[in-house]
C-alpha cells in the first residue's frame, strides 16, 4: 500500500502541524526525564535519540505507521528465507550467514553450505596468517590486493580500516576498485609480485571494473614471476564458478556464496575474506556474532524498543514529515572514515527508488541522500551549513567512549567536540543571547546590531547519538548490522523492494557502447552533448 495512505500517516501530518512551534528546547525544559525516556541500549550500542524533534506522541505515531506497514511480517519474511527480493526472485539472508539455528531455502538448510565457506576460510586465512601458504617463489605474503567494486569493495575496506588495531603485523590490506589504472597502478607501485596475493572479489565476475583490474594485475604478476605463478597468488570470491575459470582461477582457489546475499549486504560472506586475513578469522567471527546479537534484538524487540526500528522512524520523520532531504552520519572516529561511504551504498542503493515493490509510484520522498567525514575533520568544512544553512540536516553521531589508539587527551578532545556539535545543534544561539555576548565583549550601537543576525543559531537541529563502549569487531558488526535493518525498515515502510538495483543497469550498457566508440568504431548516433564530447576526446587522443 502507498505509504501516504496508512492511517498513522495522516495523523503523523496532522500532529507534525500541531508540534510546529515546539522547540527541542521547550521539549528538553517540560522533561527532566526525556534523555531516558529518549535512549536505548542493545548489542553493546546505546542511543540517545532525546535530540530529535519529536514527543512521546511523534514516536507511538511512528511504531503504529510501522505496525500500519507491515513491518513485523515483513522482518519475519526476512529472515524465514521467503524470496523478498521480487524483481529478482530471491531470498534475502545475509542474517543466515550470521546465524546460528537452521535457515531454509526452498527446503535445504543453507547453514551447512555457510559453515563449509566458513571453515575454508579458516583454513585459508590461518595458513596465509602462518606463512603457509606462500608465494611461487616459496616466500610468505604480506600484501593482500582486494579487487573488487561497490559491495565487493567498500564493506571490507571500511571494516579493515575500522579493525586496524586487530590486523596481522606482517599483513597489509589493500583495496583496489576503481577501473582508473591510476588505482591499480599507484597500488602495484609499492608492491612485490612474489609476496603479494589477490583477492578477485565478484559476485557475478562480471563487472567491467574488476575484470579489467583483476586482467591487468594478473598481467603484472604474470611478466614477472610467470604463468603459473597465479596459482599461488590469485583466489576468487564469487557466486560464479565458470567465469571464475574462464578468467584462469582454479576453482580449488575460490570462495563461494550464494545469490541470496546482496552485493551491499555481502561482506559478512566469503566477501570478508580480506576482513578475515587481516583480523584473523577469530576476529572475523566476532564481527558476524556482533552482527547477529543485533539481529537477534531486531527480531525479539518490540518495535517502541528496538534499535534499528527506531532510528528507521526517525528518518522518516525527517525526510517525510520535516522535509529533510539528506542525512550526514559522522563517525567520532578516524578508523570508521569510510563508514559514511559505505553506508551511501548501503542506504542509496537499496532505497534510491521511486517505485514501489508493485511498480505504483511511491508518491512520497524515499532514501535521503547519505554522506558524511570523519569528526572533528567535518566541523572544520561543512558543518556551518548543518548549523546556520537553510536546510535541514539530520545528523547521526557516532562515538566509541574509548579510543583504539589512546594518546593524552586526545580522545577528551574528540568526544567534547561531538557532544558539543549536537548540543549546539539542538540548542542553537538567540538573538538576547547573541545581544547579551556581543554587549559583554564591549560592542555598542550599529556595531552591534550588523552582526547580530550573523550571529544567532536558530537550533532545534536534530541528532542521534550513537555511543559504543569500544569499536571492537562485535561493536562494528552490530552497527553495521544495526543501519542494514534500519535501511530494510525503511524499505518496507516506503513500500520498496530495498534489495534490487536496477538503476545502475542503464549507465553500464550505455558505457559498453561507448567504449569502442571512444576506440575509433564508427560513431552512432547520440544526443548532440554526447557526441560532441566524443569527438573532442578522439580528437585529444589522435
Ligand atoms: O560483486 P559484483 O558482482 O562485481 O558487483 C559489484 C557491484 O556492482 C553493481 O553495479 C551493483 O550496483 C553493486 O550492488 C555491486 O555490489
Amino acid at each position: 500500500m502507498n505509504p501516504t495512505r496508512h492511517a498513522a500517516w495522516t495523523a503523523l501530518a496532522a500532529h507534525r502541524d500541531a508540534l510546529a512551534d515546539t522547540t527541542l528546547r521547550q521539549l528538553f525544559a517540560t522533561d527532566p526525564d526525556r534523555f531516558t525516556r529518549c535512549s536505548l541500549e542493545a548489542a553493546g550500542l546505546f542511543l540517545d535519540y532525546s535530540k530529535q524533534r519529536v514527543t512521546m506522541e511523534t514516536m507511538a505515531l511512528l511504531v503504529k505507521l510501522a505496525r500500519e506497514a507491515g513491518v513485523e511480517a515483513h522482518r519475519d519474511a526476512m529472515f524465514r528465507g521467503d524470496r523478498i527480493n521480487n524483481t529478482e526472485n530471491r531470498a534475502v539472508l545475509h542474517t543466515a550467514l550470521r546465524a546460528a539455528a537452521p535457515v531454509q531455502v526452498d527446503g535445504r538448510d543453507v547453514l551447512g553450505d555457510v559453515f563449509e565457506v566458513l571453515a575454508q576460510m579458516r583454513d585459508f586465512t590461518g595458513r596465509v596468517r602462518d606463512g603457509l601458504w606462500r608465494g611461487a617463489s616459496d616466500q610468505r605474503i604480506r600484501d593482500v590486493v582486494n579487487i573488487g567494486i561497490g559491495g565487493s569493495d567498500l564493506g571490507p575496506l571500511m571494516a579493515c580500516a575500522a579493525l586496524e588495531p586487530y590486523g596481522h603485523p606482517e599483513l597489509r590490506a589493500h583495496f583496489v576498485s576503481n577501473v582508473d589504472g591510476t588505482h591499480l597502478a599507484t597500488t602495484l607501485s609499492r608492491l612485490d609480485p612474489a609476496t603479494t596475493l589477490f583477492i578477485i572479489a565478484s559476485k557475478t565476475f562480471t563487472t567491467q571494473e574488476t575484470l579489467a583490474n583483476a586482467h591487468s594485475a594478473r598481467a603484472w604478476l604474470v611478466e614477472a614471476l610467470g604463468e603459473a605463478a597465479v596459482a599461488r597468488h590469485f583466489v576468487a570470491v564469487s557466486t560464479n564458478a565458470a567465469e571464475v575459470s574462464k578468467f584462469g582461477i582454479d576453482t580449488a582457489n575460490m570462495f563461494g556464496f550464494w545469490d541470496w546475499v546482496g552485493g551491499r549486504y555481502s561482506l559478512w560472506s566469503a566477501i570478508g575474506l580480506s576482513i578475515a586475513l587481516y583480523i584473523g578469522m577469530d576476529h572475523f567471527e566476532e564481527l558476524l556474532a556482533g552482527a547477529h546479537a543485533l539481529d537477534d534484538h531486531f527480531r525479539h524487540a518490540p518495535l517502541d524498543a528496538n534499535l534499528p526500528v527506531l532510528l528507521a522512524l526517525l528518518g522518516i520523520w525527517n525526510a517525510n514529515f520535516l522535509g529533510a532531504h539528506s542525512h550526514a552520519v559522522i563517525p567520532y572516529d578516524q578508523s570508521l572514515h569510510r563508514f559514511p561511504a559505505y553506508l551511501q551504498q548501503l542506504d542509496m542503493e537499496s532505497n534510491g527508488k521511486s517505485v514501489m515493490r508493485n511498480g505504483e509510484p511511491v508518491g512520497c520522498a524515499t532514501g535521503p541522500i547519505i554522506w558524511g567525514e570523519p569528526g572533528t575533520n567535518g566541523q572544520h568544512a561543512f558543518f556551518q551549513l548543518i548549523h546556520q544553512g537553510t536546510r535541514l540536516i539530520p545528523v547521526d553521531f557516532i562515538a566509541p567512549i574509548h579510543s583504539q589508539h589512546p594518546l593524552g587527551r586526545h580522545h577528551t578532545l574528540l568526544l567534547a567536540n561531538c557532544l558539543a556539535q549536537s548540543e549546539a545543534l539542538m540548542l542553537g544561539k538567540t538573538e538576547a543571547e547573541v545581544r547579551t555576548e556581543l554587549t559583554a565583549q564591549g560592542l555598542r550601537g550599529a556595531a552591534l546590531e550588523a552582526l547580530v543576525p550573523h550571529k544567532v543559531f536558530t537550533g532545534n537541529r536534530p541528532s542521534n547519538t550513537i555511543l559504543c563502549e569500544r569499536l571492537t569487531p562485535t561493536t562494528l558488526g552490530a552497527l553495521i548490522a544495526l543501519y542494514e535493518h534500519k535501511v530494510f525498515v525503511q524499505g518496507v515502510i516506503w513500500g520498496l523492494n530495498s534489495f534490487d538495483q536496477w538503476g545502475v543497469e542503464l549507465g553500464k550498457q550505455l558505457a559498453k557502447k561507448l567504449e569502442g566508440e571512444l576506440e575509433g568504431a564508427p560513431l552512432q548516433p547520440h544526443d548532440a552533448s554526447t557526441s560532441g564530447l566524443i569527438a573532442r576526446i578522439r580528437a585529444a587522443r589522435g
